[in-house]
């Protein structure tokens, strides 16, 4: 297991849920200025302020951030609302200046992170440094890519870690700018125990609307926190313009979010005690089940190496499948996961049936 300090831990009083919120580019010492005026108004302070400073964007001739001079405009943050910094960093360059301007905690962009050259380029210029960093998903469902960029951090010693969940690009399914994927998230806590993910729901819906339902599904899955550009006039925003909320939006979208209790704060309870057993009964049945369907399997399969039959046989296959498929969804199961299911359990069966044929006739040389 790989050790690393969790937000609680990286001593700027931070602690999850956490809530990230600010403009997606700096734009003018006004602009900055009024956020915070506005967030103060609304009663709404994030744990930290999340600022764009280099903006990587698709094509050229996009606004592409202010540069360092917007890292000076900081100190308002810092006077008016006395929360952290963070902003993103994409190359060596942007470390540097980010250092030396106290930014508290650095992000990694989707972009970057699917460039394993220029993570490392970020890694070697944080050699050393004592500093949180937050690593968004690559652009592409790439768990290991994502992992590999959080592992290049900690390989220079940044023990100060999170992942940020800000969905993956999609050419076909465009209800979302980046598509969720909410087992990712899942995947990674699994591989990297203890790892925690914050959801940014502005770069997987790309508009205001949806931002309250997508925030609630990632507390839903148990992600740490949410990151939610916040402008006090969004429309003209000179980058994001259309998925970015008022610190008055903001509040209001907090305030309906129903906010998971951690593990440790909830009570234990004899009734969630009592469904568990019953579940855990249930999937030893089912696994006797599987037992027994894979015994026959193999009868099957010695069958058919006696009677030099092929192991896949694609029309009894497409009638278990769609039989199945159709009495599942008639007991309320979906169509997908029967199809996952089913697939899952036909994959095994030619494989034992492929390796008992293997293994039954050698092939003589
Ligand atoms: O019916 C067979 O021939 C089987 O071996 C069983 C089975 C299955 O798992 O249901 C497995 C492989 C075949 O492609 C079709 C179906």
């Amino acid at each position: 297991m790989k050790s690393h300090k969790q937000i609680k831990d990286w001593g700027l009083g931070l602690d999850t849920p956490l809530i990230i919120a600010g403009p997606c580019s700096a734009e003018s010492p006004e602009q900055i200025e009024q956020i915070c005026k506005e967030m103060k108004e609304a009663n709404v302070l994030p744990h930290l302020f999340r600022v764009g400073i280099w903006k990587p964007r698709t094509r050229p001739g996009s606004f592409e951030g202010i540069g360092e001079e917007g890292l000076k405009w900081m100190e308002i943050v810092r006077h008016q609302l006395n929360i952290p910094v963070t902003t993103e960093v994409g190359n060596a360059g942007h470390v540097e200046i980010a250092l030396k301007n106290n930014v508290d905690v650095l992000w990694i962009g989707a972009r970057t992170t699917v460039n394993p050259f220029a993570v490392q380029e970020i890694a070697d210029a944080l050699r050393g440094v004592d500093i949180p960093v937050m690593v968004k998903n690559p652009m592409n469902p790439d768990l290991d890519l994502w992992m590999g960029a959080i592992e290049r951090m900690h390989a220079v010693g940044i023990e100060k870690l999170a992942a940020i969940h800000r969905g993956f690009s999609d050419a076909y399914d465009k209800r979302f700018r980046n598509k969720p994927n909410w087992s990712m998230p899942m995947h990674l806590k699994r591989k990297w125990e203890g790892m925690e993910v914050i959801n940014d729901p502005s770069h997987i819906v790309g508009k205001r609307d949806g931002i309250l339902e997508i925030s609630q599904r990632a507390m839903n899955f148990g992600l740490d926190g949410l990151m939610i550009e916040t402008h006090h006039d969004p429309d003209n925003a000179w980058s994001d313009a259309k998925q970015q909320v008022t610190p008055k939006a903001l509040k209001e979208i907090l305030s309906k979010i129903d906010f998971k209790k951690p593990l440790e704060e909830q009570q234990p309870s004899e009734r969630l005690n009592d469904l568990r057993r019953a579940v855990d009964h249930m999937d030893d049945q089912l696994l006797d089940i599987l037992q027994e369907r894979f015994a026959v399997i193999d009868q099957i399969g010695e069958h058919k190496r006696v009677n030099h039959l092929t192991v896949f046989q694609s029309d009894r296959w497409k009638e278990v499948m769609e039989s199945r498929t159709q009495k599942g969804v008639k007991k309320n199961l979906s169509e997908k996961f029967m199809k996952e299911l089913l697939y899952c359990i036909h994959e095994e069966s030619v494989k034992r049936q492929e390796k008992q044929l293997r293994e039954a006739e050698p092939i003589k040389k």
